[in-house]
C-alpha cells in the first residue's frame, strides 16, 4: 500500500518562491567560534560539507577560531575529513578548503575580535559554537566594535540557560543586529521530516480538516535514543534530557504540529504562527509535578554495547541527579487544541531508537452494530528519523468478512542528502531566518519547562531508574 500518502520535497525552503528566500547569493565568510570543539567537527562541518556536495552548494569561506593552537594544515585536515565524511570532495568544498584558515586566540579579547572582523570582510556570519556563558561574554565585547553591514549572528543551543538569561542575551544581541539577522540554531528544523509537517498538514486534504481537538485524542512526540552519554558529560550532566531535547527540539516540533496555517512560507509568517502556538502551550493541568516524570539509566546493554550506569559514567556528578529520560505532558490552549494531551519524551541508552510523532485519532461516535472485532481507531505515525509515515486504519475482513482489524498505509518520506545542520546553514548563509528560532520563541521554550525543572531540582518528583537497553522504568506505562 506504499505511496498512498504523497509528500514532496518541494517544501524545503530553498524551493520557496515567496519573499524572504534569501538576500545573499555571493560568497559568504563563516567565522566559527569554538571551531576546534567537538560540535564543530561532529555536526557543523559535516553539515556544511553535505550542503557543499549538492546542487544547492554556495561559495563559503570558513575562518575557524578558538583558544586551541592549531597549525594551519591541522585545521584544514579537520575540515577536509568532516567534508569527506559526506563522500567525495565536491568542487565547492575544494574551494572552501583552499581558502579556509584558523586563527587562534582568546575570543573574549576585543583585539582578537577586531582582527577577525577585518579578516572576514563584508557581511560575515559569526557562528557561536560555544557554551552560553562564553557566547555571552563574546557578544558583550562585540558591542564595542562596529559590525559590518549585513553581519549575521548564529547561536548553538542552548540559547541561554533559562528564560531570564535568554531574554538578556536577546537584548544584547538585538543591540548588535536586527532580529532577522539572528539565527538561533536548532537542527531539528532542518530535518526533512520535520519540515514536511507543513506539507502533511496544510497541503493535504485528508489531514487538514481533522487536525484539531474535535478529531484528535492525543499526540506523542518521542525521541528515544539507544546512544548513551558519548563522552559528553561536561555538557549533558548540566543539561539533562529535559533541557537537551525537550526544551529545544521537541517543543519546536510541537510548534509546527500545532500552529495554524501561515499565510505564506515567508519566515515572518511561519515564525509568527510557531510563536503563537507556543505562547498558548503550558503544562498539562498546569501542574509541574503531575505533568513531568524523569528517570536515569542504570547499567545494562543497549544496542549490543555494555553501558555503565549513568552515575558511573566518566565526568558525571552522581549527586546532581541528572535525568537521562524525561517526559513532559503539555496542552496547547487554543480553540484548535484545548484538552488534547501532548506528550514530549526523550531519553538516552534506551532499548529501541523510537523517533516519531504519534497522532491518535478519536473513535467515531457511532458504528453500525454487527461489526465485530477490535477497533483501535486511526493512528498516524510520522517518523522523525528515518522519515516514514504509517497510518493505521480499521478495515473489514481481517479475520472474516465482517470482522474488523487494522491495516497500515505506509509511505517513505523523501530524504535529502543535505544533513539537517546543512539545511539550517543554507538558510543562514542566504540570510533567510525561516529555519532559525526567533528570540521570543527561545525564551518561551524555557518558560514552558521551567516549572518542571524547578520541581525536579526541588526533589518534588522522584528520579526513577531504568536499565540501559530497556524501554524505560518498569513502572512507567
Ligand atoms: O541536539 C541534540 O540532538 C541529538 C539528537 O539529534 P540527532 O540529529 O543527532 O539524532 C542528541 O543526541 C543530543 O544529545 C542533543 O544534544
Amino acid at each position: 500500500m506504499g505511496g498512498i500518502i504523497t509528500t514532496h520535497a518541494a517544501l524545503l525552503p530553498v524551493e520557496r518562491t515567496s519573499a524572504g528566500t534569501g538576500q545573499h547569493t555571493g560568497q559568504r565568510t563563516l567565522v566559527i567560534f569554538g571551531a576546534s570543539g567537538d560540535l564543530s567537527s561532529r555536526l557543523l562541518l559535516p553539515g556544511l560539507g553535505s550542503l557543499l556536495a549538492g546542487a544547492r552548494a554556495t561559495s563559503v569561506r570558513i575562518i575557524g577560531t578558538g583558544r586551541s593552537q592549531l597549525a594551519a594544515d591541522e585545521w584544514t585536515d579537520r575540515v577536509r575529513s568532516a567534508f569527506e565524511s559526506r563522500g567525495e570532495i565536491s568542487s565547492a568544498a575544494a574551494d572552501t578548503l583552499a581558502t579556509t584558515e584558523y586563527v587562534a586566540g582568546d575570543p573574549t579579547e576585543v583585539e582578537h575580535l577586531r582582527a577577525l572582523l577585518e579578516l572576514a570582510g563584508p557581511a560575515p556570519v559569526l557562528y557561536f559554537s560555544l557554551p552560553p556563558a562564553v557566547t555571552t561574554a563574546i557578544v558583550e565585547k562585540l558591542r564595542g566594535l562596529e559590525l559590518p553591514e549585513g553581519t549575521e549572528l548564529a547561536f548553538e543551543k542552548p540559547f541561554g540557560t533559562d528564560a531570564e538569561s535568554a531574554a538578556e542575551l536577546n537584548q544584547l544581541v538585538g543591540s548588535l543586529v536586527p532580529e532577522e539577522n539572528v539565527h538561533r540554531v536548532d537542527h531539528f528544523l532542518g530535518r526533512t521530516a520535520v519540515l514536511n509537517l507543513i506539507g502533511l498538514r496544510f497541503a493535504n486534504r485528508l489531514f487538514e480538516p481533522v487536525w484539531n481537538a474535535e478529531h484528535i485524542e492525543s499526540i506523542e512526540i518521542v525521541y528515544d535514543e539507544t546512544l548513551g552519554l558519548e563522552g559528553r558529560a561536561q555538557y549533558y550532566d548540566n543539561a539533562g534530557a529535559l533541557v537537551d531535547m525537550i526544551q529545544s527540539h521537541l517543543l519546536l516540533v510541537l510548534a509546527l504540529l500545532a500552529m495554524d496555517a501561515p499565510a505564506t512560507m515567508d519566515a515572518v509568517e511561519v515564525r509568527s504562527e510557531m510563536a503563537r502556538a507556543l505562547r498558548s502551550t503550558h503544562l498539562y493541568r498546569d501542574s509541574a509535578i503531575e505533568a513531568g516524570r524523569r528517570a536515569r539509566y542504570a547499567a545494562g546493554i543497549a544496542d549490543d554495547r555494555v553501558v555503565p550506569s549513568y552515575a558511573d559514567e566518566s565526568g558525571v556528578d552522581a549527586e546532581r541527579g541528572t535525568e537521562t529520560l524525561a517526559e513532559v505532558m503539555v496542552e496547547v490552549d487554543t480553540n484548535r487544541w484545548a484538552g488534547v494531551p501532548i506528550t514530549l519524551r526523550s531519553g538516552k541508552a534506551l532499548g529501541v531508537a523510537r523517533k516519531e510523532i504519534v497522532v491518535k485519532f478519536k473513535p467515531l461516535r457511532h458504528l453500525p452494530s454487527g461489526l465485530n472485532g477490535a477497533r483501535d481507531g486511526e493512528t498516524l505515525r510520522i517518523g522523525l528519523n528515518p522519515g516514514e509515515l504509517s497510518l493505521s486504519v480499521p478495515a473489514l475482513g481481517v479475520d472474516g468478512p465482517y470482522t474488523m482489524g487494522q491495516v497500515f498505509l505506509d509511505a517513505t518520506l523523501p530524504s535529502s542528502s543535505v544533513l539537517p545542520y546543512g539545511e539550517v546553514l543554507s538558510g543562514i548563509l542566504r540570510g533567510d531566518p525561516l529555519l532559525s528560532v526567533r528570540g521570543d520563541v527561545a525564551e518561551r521554550c524555557w518558560e514552558i519547562v521551567e516549572p518542571v525543572l524547578a520541581a525536579w531540582r526541588a526533589g518534588e518528583v522522584p528520579l526513577d531508574e531504568y536499565d540501559a537497553g530497556s524501554n524505560g522504568p518498569a513502572t512507567w506505562k
